[in-house]
C-alpha cells in the first residue's frame, strides 16, 4: 500500500464505503430537517385584560438530538375576530424556553399560572404561581412530603378549586422507611440519610406498574393551599402548606383528580380514579382494561375572604370515559363509552347515585356512521357555552376527528370536514369557537379555527378558517418534497367473509396509501403495521413516515382488523387468531395495491415496532417470498418466553387464546400454554426467512423485553439471515430518544473565568434558592442551594443526563466575596455512568 496515500485516506466507520457514507449524511441531513418540525403538546385560552379578543398560549416541543431529549417552548398570540369574519392571530415574535417544567395549568380565571418543576435529584418539587407581571409564590416540597408530581398523562391529574385557594394533585407517596443497619446490627427507630457508619437495607420489594413506571413510587393525592396567609381563617391550611388527601386506601393508586362542582357545604369532594393493586400490578401503559374506578372524596373546605364571595355552583354533572369493553374482554384496549352523573347541589352523595350512558360502546356502524368512541382524554375545559355541548377528538376509521356531544341529548356530530381524509385534533376552546390542529401523511399540520356557522339558528354546521402560524414551518426541502406525494384511504374487503363470527368482523378494514405524484415505474414499497394490535395508524402527519415517502418509497400503511376506530365487533374479531387473521389482512391489503398497479411487488419490505414487529416477523416467515427486507422494533418473536417476562403476561393469554384468556390467564402457565403460545409465535416460522432483517431493541423495555427480540434475531444469524441489531441499552419499549447511548463520554474541565458568569447572578447569588449552570449539551439545568452547600456534589443535567460534579464551597465563596477576592465557582463535568 502506498504509505503517501494511507496518511491521508479518511476513517469510515465499520462497514461503510465512501459512497454509501455520503447517501447516509445526506439522508441523516433530510432527517433532522423533519424532525427539527415542531409540534403542539397543549394550548390555552385566555381572555383579554382589554376584554376585545382573546390571548392563547402553545406549548410546543421539538427533539434535542444532541441531548436526547425533548425542548419544551411557549409561544403566545392573541387572537381577534374581524369584520369579514375572519379571525387574526398576532404571533409574539419568539418562544420562551420551558425546559425543566413539567407541567403548567392555568387557574379556572385564568390570572394565574401553576409551574411545576420535578426534580432530577433528591431535591424538592418546586410548585410556582405566576401571575401576568411576576413570580408570586414559590413553594419548595421536599421529599418527605412527597415525590415527583405526575406528568405522564394516565395517573397525572392537577385540579385549582373553583375559588383558586388549593390545587389538588397526584405525586409520588414518600419513600418508606428502610431498615437501617451499623456495626451493632440492626438499628431501632428511623435513621437519618446521611448517617455515617451505617447502612440502609433494601426493605420489602414493591410492585411497580411496570414499563414507563420503574422506579415510580406509588401515585397518591395531595392538596396544597395557594393563599395568601392573611386571608386565611381555617385552621388547617397554612399558605404553601401541602396534606396528603385523608380516607384513601392506601394500597390504592390514585390519578386524574378533579375538583368536583362547587356545592353549598363546608366540605368539598375531590373526584379521582383509583386502580387497585389486587391481585397485583400488571403493565398499566397502552392498557385501558386495568379495572379502576371513580372515587369521591370529601375535604373540608377551606374558607377564605374571596370563598364567601364566589360559591355559585360552575358546573352541574361530571362526565367520564369508560373502558368497560376493554375490562370485561381483558383486551388492552377498546372501544369507549361515555356516561354522566348528575352531581348533588346539596352535597349529599351516595352511592346509588345514577350513572346516565350518553355514548354507549358501538358494536358496528353502518356505512359511514359513527363507529363508536376512541378517545383516552378530554381537553381541561371541552365545554360550549350551552353547558351541555362538548367537543372532543376520536378515532373514526383511520382518521382522528373531531366530535361534538351532547351530554343531556346523547347527540354525536361529526364536527371536522370528513371529505379529505385529513386528521384532526382538537386543542383547545376559545368560547364558543374552536382551536384544532388538522394533518395529512403529506401536509404538515396547519392550525385551524372553526366557528358555528350560524349560532343564532342553532344550525349545526361548523365553518373552519385556516389560521397561519410559525409552528410548523419547516425547510424548502421539506416542502419541495412534500409537494411531490400522494396519498389516499383505500377500502379493503375481508377475504374469508364466511369465517367472520360478527357482522363488524365481516365489514372492510383500510389501508393508507402514501405516493409518488408522478410514478412512471412503482415505487419500492413499506408496509407499516402498527402494534397493540388495538390501536390504529392514523392518517395524521408523522416525520418519520413523511421522511420515508421523501426519500422514495411509496407507504401502505395497514389499519387491520382488530385496530382502533372500526367498531367493537370488529375489533374483538383478532384475539385468539394473533398471527394468522392479522398476518392475512396484511398480505390481503398488500396484493389489492400490487393488483391495482400501484407498487412493484419484487420490492416490498416492512416495518412494524411491538405487536407490528410480531407482524413483520410474522410475515417474513409465513411469506418469505414477499420481501426483500424488514425492521423490527422491540418485536414480539416468542411469546412463550414473552409470558415469563413480560409486565402484561395476561396480553399473552388474551390475544392468543381470545376471551378465554382472561379466564385462563395464571403466572404459572402450563406446558400446555407454553406450546399454544409457541405455536402463535413468529419463532414457530423461523426456518422460512429470508429476508434482510434490523431489529431496533430497548434493553430496559418491561412490556417485551430485549431477550425475545435477542433470540429471534440470534436464531435468524445462526441460519445465515442477513441480521443487523442496534441495541439502545438506556431505551424503553418506544425507543424515543435518537441516540444509542445517553451518557457523554468526555471528560469536560468548566472551570470558569470571572468574565464568564454574570456579575448580575453573582451578586444576587446568596438571595437565590437554585443556581443555573449551562451542561455542555446546550440545555440550562438547576443546581440547588443545597447541593452547592455540599461540595463535589453531583448533579445530573435533566436533558442528557450528564453527570456533573460540582467542585464548589458556599461558605468559601461567600468568604471570598466579602475580601472582594470573586473566585469563580469552579465546575467540571464527567461522565460517571
Ligand atoms: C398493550 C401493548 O403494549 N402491546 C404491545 C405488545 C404493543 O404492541 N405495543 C404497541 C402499543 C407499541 O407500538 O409499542
Amino acid at each position: 500500500m502506498d504509505s503517501s496515500k494511507a496518511g491521508t485516506v479518511k476513517e469510515l466507520p465499520v462497514g461503510l464505503d465512501e459512497a454509501t457514507e455520503e447517501e447516509y449524511a445526506s439522508q441523516s441531513k433530510l432527517l433532522q430537517e423533519f424532525t427539527n418540525i415542531s409540534s403542539i403538546d397543549k394550548a390555552w385560552v385566555f381572555k383579554s385584560e382589554s376584554g376585545i379578543g382573546s390571548q392563547a398560549m402553545f406549548l410546543i416541543s421539538q427533539p434535542n438530538l444532541l441531548a436526547n431529549k425533548k425542548r419544551k417552548f411557549m409561544l403566545s398570540t392573541s387572537i381577534s375576530k374581524e369584520s369579514n369574519n375572519n379571525v387574526n392571530f398576532q404571533w409574539a415574535p419568539f418562544p420562551v424556553e420551558m425546559t425543566g417544567v413539567s407541567i403548567t395549568v392555568p387557574s379556572p380565571s385564568g390570572s394565574k399560572l401553576l409551574v411545576i418543576r420535578n426534580p432530577e435529584n433528591e431535591s424538592p418539587t418546586q410548585f410556582e404561581i405566576w401571575s401576568s407581571s411576576r413570580l408570586e409564590k414559590e413553594f419548595r416540597i421536599p421529599q418527605s412530603t412527597h415525590g415527583s408530581v405526575y406528568a405522564d398523562g394516565w395517573f397525572e391529574g392537577i385540579s385549582w378549586n373553583s375559588d383558586e385557594s388549593l390545587i389538588a394533585y397526584v405525586a409520588e407517596e414518600p419513600s418508606p422507611c428502610k431498615p437501617s443497619f451499623d456495626c451493632q446490627g440492626y438499628k431501632q427507630g428511623a435513621a437519618k440519610d446521611k448517617e455515617c457508619m451505617s447502612w440502609k437495607g433494601q426493605g420489602d420489594w414493591e410492585e411497580e406498574w411496570g414499563e414507563c413506571y420503574a422506579g415510580k413510587r406509588q401515585p397518591a393525592l395531595f392538596s396544597l393551599c395557594a393563599v395568601e396567609e392573611s386571608s386565611l381563617n381555617f385552621p388547617p391550611y397554612h399558605s404553601g402548606k401541602v396534606h396528603a388527601v385523608k380516607g384513601i386506601a392506601k394500597s390504592l393508586s390514585v390519578g386524574q383528580v378533579v375538583w368536583a362542582p362547587p356545592v353549598e357545604s363546608i366540605d368539598q369532594y375531590l373526584v379521582f380514579v383509583g386502580w387497585s393493586a389486587d391481585p397485583r400490578k400488571l403493565g398499566i401503559k397502552y392498557c385501558y382494561n386495568r379495572p379502576c374506578a371513580l372515587y369521591a372524596v370529601k375535604v373540608p373546605l377551606y374558607k377564605s375572604e374571596a370563598a364567601e364571595s364566589d360559591l355559585n355552583p360552575d358546573g352541574k354533572f361530571i362526565v367520564f370515559l369508560s373502558a368497560i369493553a376493554s375490562v370485561d374482554s381483558g383486551v388492552h384496549s377498546a372501544t369507549d363509552s361515555l356516561h354522566r352523573i348528575d352531581w348533588p347541589t346539596d352535597g349529599k352523595l351516595c352511592s346509588s347515585t345514577k350513572i346516565i350512558d350518553v355514548i354507549p360502546v358501538v358494536n358496528c356502524a353502518e356505512d359511514g356512521q359513527f363507529p363508536g368512541l376512541y378517545c383516552s382524554s378530554f381537553l381541561s375545559k371541552p365545554w360550549l357555552s350551552d353547558g351541555c355541548t362538548m367537543i372532543l377528538s376520536s378515532y373514526w376509521r383511520s382518521c382522528q376527528v373531531i366530535l361534538s356531544v351532547n351530554v343531556l341529548s346523547g347527540e354525536v356530530l361529526r364536527i371536522s370536514a370528513a371529505d379529505s381524509g385529513f386528521s384532526w385534533n382538537v386543542l383547545t376552546l376559545d368560547g364558543d369557537n374552536i382551536i384544532a390542529v388538522c394533518s395529512s401523511p403529506i401536509d404538515v399540520p396547519q392550525i385551524k379555527y372553526g366557528c358555528l356557522v350560524d349560532k343564532a339558528t342553532n344550525t349545526t354546521a361548523w365553518h373552519w378558517l385556516n389560521v397561519s402560524s410559525p409552528i410548523f414551518k419547516c425547510s424548502e426541502k421539506v416542502t419541495s418534497l412534500l409537494s411531490h406525494l400522494q396519498f389516499g384511504i383505500t377500502q379493503i374487503p375481508v377475504k374469508d367473509v364466511s369465517d367472520c363470527l360478527t357482522k363488524g368482523a365481516a365489514q372492510s378494514f383500510e389501508a393508507i396509501f402514501v405516493s409518488s405524484k408522478v410514478n412512471n415505474a412503482p415505487d419500492p414499497l413499506i408496509v407499516v403495521l402498527h402494534g397493540g394490535p388495538h390501536s390504529v395508524s392514523l392518517s395524521s402527519f408523522s416525520k418519520s413516515l413523511a421522511f420515508l415517502s421523501s426519500l422514495g418509497f411509496s407507504l401502505l400503511i395497514v389499519n387491520y382488523r382488530g385496530s382502533l376506530g372500526f367498531g367493537e365487533e370488529a375489533l374483538q374479531s383478532l384475539p385468539g387468531k394473533i398471527g394468522s387473521q392479522d398476518v392475512n389482512d396484511v398480505l390481503t391489503a398488500i396484493d389489492h395495491v400490487i393488483e391495482k398497479g400501484l407498487v412493484n411487488p419484487s420490492k416490498i419490505t416492512v416495518l412494524g415496532g411491538s405487536h407490528g414487529g410480531f407482524l413483520t416477523t410474522h410475515l417474513i416467515g409465513q411469506a418469505p417470498d414477499k420481501f426483500v427486507a424488514a425492521a423490527a422494533r422491540n418485536p414480539v418473536c416468542n411469546l412463550s418466553a414473552m409470558v415469563a417476562t413480560t409486565d402484561i403476561p395476561d396480553w399473552c393469554y388474551v390475544e392468543s387464546y381470545g376471551s378465554k384468556g382472561k379466564t385462563i390467564f395464571t403466572e404459572a402457565p402450563s406446558a400446555e400454554h407454553l406450546t399454544h403460545f409457541y405455536s402463535k409465535s413468529p419463532i414457530l416460522h423461523i426456518s422460512k426467512v429470508k429476508a434482510p432483517t434490523i431489529f431496533l431493541l430497548g434493553a430496559q423495555d418491561l412490556r417485551v423485553p430485549v431477550s425475545g427480540g435477542l433470540q429471534y434475531a440470534r436464531a435468524l444469524k445462526e441460519r445465515g439471515v442477513e441480521t443487523k441489531i442496534i441495541l439502545f441499552p438506556n431505551d424503553i419499549h418506544a425507543i424515543e430518544r435518537g441516540q444509542p447511548n445517553k451518557h457523554i463520554t468526555a471528560l469536560i474541565n468548566l472551570t470558569m473565568s470571572c468574565d464568564d458568569v454574570e456579575i448580575e447572578d453573582m451578586q444576587c447569588y446568596e438571595e437565590l434558592q437554585a443556581y443555573t449552570y449551562p451542561c455542555p449539551c446546550g440545555d440550562l439545568f438547576q443546581i440547588t442551594k443545597e447541593e452547592l452547600k455540599i461540595s463535589e456534589e453531583i448533579a445530573r443535567c435533566p436533558s442528557c443526563s450528564l453527570y456533573i460534579t460540582v467542585i464548589y464551597n458556599a461558605e468559601d465563596f461567600a468568604d471570598k466575596k466579602s475580601n472582594n477576592n470573586l473566585e469563580p465557582p469552579k465546575r467540571q463535568a464527567v461522565d460517571v455512568a
